[in-house]
């Protein structure tokens, strides 16, 4: 919490908080194993339809963002409901934003699913 000085140690530390919350997104989020499930149908299909390197780097790209975007969504609704458990206002908007930040970035990973794959499957049929 504090600002101490640079050491090594204390880095690593953070990436084991860091592997926490990863293991937390994907043990508890629901929302996450849908994510995870889609990510997981994504990259079969594309190891058995081949993809070059750059389509991997955009299917890469797409899956990451949409489950950073899915565990700093579920981090502001535990923050939420510790703040107010009770309805308020200001905690749906702040909700429905993070929710929606989430889902622009599932639909933008959808489309470059489409556009990658939508050509490929065209060509074998
Ligand atoms: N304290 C609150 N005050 C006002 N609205 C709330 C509150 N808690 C939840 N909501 C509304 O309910 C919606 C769903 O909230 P919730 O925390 O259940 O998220 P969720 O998307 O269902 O996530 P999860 O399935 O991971 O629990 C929010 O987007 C918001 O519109």
């Amino acid at each position: 919490m504090k600002n101490e000085g640079f050491t090594l140690r204390k880095r690593l530390r953070s990436f084991k908080f860091a592997g926490n919350g990863i293991r937390l997104l994907i043990t508890r989020e629901h929302n996450a194993w849908i994510h995870c499930f889609a990510a997981v149908c994504v990259t079969l299909a594309g190891w058995l339809i081949g993809l070059s390197s750059t389509e991997w780097i955009a299917i890469v790209f797409a899956i990451g963002s949409v489950l950073a975007a899915e565990a700093v969504n579920s981090s502001i609704e535990a923050l939420a409901d510790l703040v107010s458990p009770e309805y308020n206002e200001a905690i749906k908007r702040t909700k429905d934003l993070a929710a929606g930040a989430v889902l622009i970035l599932a639909i933008s990973a959808a489309i470059v699913g489409l556009i990658i794959f939508i050509p490929k499957i065209l060509t074998l049929s």
